[in-house]
């Protein structure tokens, strides 16, 4: 394989490179060429890589990398890979695809993709913030203005602390706009910076703003773009039903040299 075809996706500004992986050209293991392809400056540039694979038993299997290398839940990137398999045929109006979460339904329209979420079980409270796993781990903390926030230094300040810096978390700031609407910026783990948006993100502040008091379906604002989240609390800190919804789209596609 000396060049390789992909195609660029962006969920509110979270981007991904795209690879068509039905007939397994790309080697799953081989991190430093995921690590050069979601490089900014000598690659095609990403916050992470998407492979889409036959599978079994779904339409599709997802396999997603932060643009370290490392693997976990993206809610955007997820969004972005049902709106690469509908461009491939893959799927139509709703879809069940695997991801490292295990099998995930969405829902497909134009305009948005509707990615219904793992249930999420407990909410731990530390003082004034929360530390929920929406499918990947995130730290919430509430703040006054988060616009001029140092989301890099803030958010490494709680990622490198002697509880996280072994596992790594997100680390995501929220601002309360209204009854239903927040602003959110996010810190993220394995591209170890802030990017524009982040979906299982916004989908842990929407359920601490609901711990806080705010009722479902959650507005968010993020530096990329809009998002809604809705759910149903079924229980102390038990959420299900959790949908993250939000535009997904193509931005370009190309080739390049390996
Ligand atoms: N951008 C993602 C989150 C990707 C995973 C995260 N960086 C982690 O390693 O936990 C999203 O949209 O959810």
């Amino acid at each position: 394989m000396d060049s390789l075809a992909f195609y660029k996706y962006q969920g509110t500004g979270n981007d991904f490179v795209m690879i068509d992986n039905r007939e397994m050209v790309f080697d799953p293991e081989n991190i430093a060429l995921v690590q050069r392809l979601c490089d900014r400056r000598f690659g095609i540039g990403g916050d992470g890589l998407i492979l889409i694979q036959h599978k079994e038993g779904y339409d599709f299997e997802m396999v997603y990398f932060n643009s370290d290398g490392t693997k976990s839940l993206c809610g955007n990137g997820s969004r972005c890979g049902v709106r690469f398999a509908e461009f491939l045929g893959l799927v139509k109006e709703e879809t069940y695809f695997l991801t490292i979460e295990g099998g995930l339904h969405a829902k497909i329209t134009p305009e948005l993709i509707h990615l219904k979420m793992p249930n999420v079980k407990g909410a731990e409270q530390i003082g004034r913030d929360y530390f929920i796993n929406t499918g990947s781990p995130h730290y919430v903390r509430f703040v006054e203005d988060v616009e001029n926030l140092k989301v890099y230094q803030e958010g490494q300040a709680v990622r490198y602390n002697e509880r996280f810096k072994a596992e790594g978390t997100n680390v995501n700031f929220v601002q309360r706009l209204g009854e239903q609407d927040i602003f959110v910026r996010t810190y993220e783990r394995g591209v170890e910076d802030e990017t524009l948006s982040c979906g299982t993100g916004v989908t842990a502040c929407a359920l601490a703003s609901h711990i806080e008091g705010m009722p479902s379906p959650v507005n968010i604002k993020v530096m990329g773009g809009n998002l809604k989240v809705s759910f149903e609390q079924v229980g102390p800190n038990e959420f299900e039903n959790i949908f993250l919804i939000g535009p997904a789209e193509q931005v370009f596609e190309g080739t390049i040299k390996l």
